[in-house]
């Protein structure tokens, strides 16, 4: 994490602590609700540049026996703390991504992934998160289960101008950041 990181404003257009996040694209796999194939996680707004989202581990995310895959896992905590990077009202993408798995995480948890800005350096969104077992066979809200942190990127229309001929379906894009 570099020394001299900024702290930014809460965009005007991010929901008020405890509101519901929008999807950022209805086809997303994260979040989408016109994916059938995805994990629709849902997300409410924090005090400050932060979210909470929510993923139910279907059985269909299994990796190793009775446990989630650590790319389904990897995938919530992207969504998440992209989801946090809303809260700056400009587009972002995934640069880099870690994730440390602590615990196993059994089929039928509900979990919780808390996921937060830690601050910018020109283009650079610094950001972490935390995920606990809220319900389900081994639930502790207290207990940390996986934590990651990701770098995002700021980008403008131009980067999406690059792959619109790709664009599956009718973008939806409520923070009007996608060109496609
Ligand atoms: C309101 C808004 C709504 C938005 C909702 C969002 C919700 C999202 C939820 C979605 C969730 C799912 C999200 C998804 O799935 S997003 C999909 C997955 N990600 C991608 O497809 C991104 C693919 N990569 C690229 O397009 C480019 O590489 C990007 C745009 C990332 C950078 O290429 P660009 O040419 O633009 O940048 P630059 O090279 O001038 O570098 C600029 C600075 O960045 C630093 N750097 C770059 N890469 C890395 C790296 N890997 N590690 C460390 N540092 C890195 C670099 O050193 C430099 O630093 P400095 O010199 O300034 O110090």
């Amino acid at each position: 994490m570099p020394d001299d990181l900024a702290a930014p404003e809460r965009a005007p257009s991010f929901p008020a602590p405890g509101g519901q996040l929008p999807q950022h694209w209805s086809k997303c796999f994260g979040c989408g609700d016109d994916q059938p194939a995805g994990m629709t996680m849902t997300f409410v707004a924090g005090e400050g540049l932060d979210v909470t989202g929510r993923l139910e581990v279907a059985k269909k995310y299994q990796g190793g026996p009775g446990v989630i895959h650590g790319g389904i896992l990897t995938t919530a905590f992207d969504e998440a703390q992209g989801m946090a990077c809303m809260s700056l009202g400009t587009a972002v993408v995934t640069g880099h991504l870690e994730v440390d798995f602590a615990r196993p995480i059994p089929l039928g948890s509900v979990l919780e992934i808390h996921a937060r800005i830690d601050g910018t350096v020109r283009r650079k969104v610094y950001t972490s998160a935390e995920a606990r077992i809220v319900s389900g066979p081994t639930a502790d809200p207290d207990a940390v289960v996986a934590t990651s942190r990701a770098l995002f990127l700021t980008v403008g229309a131009e980067h999406f101008e690059k792959v619109k001929n790709f664009v599956d379906g009718t973008p939806s894009s409520p923070f009007e950041t996608s060109s496609v």
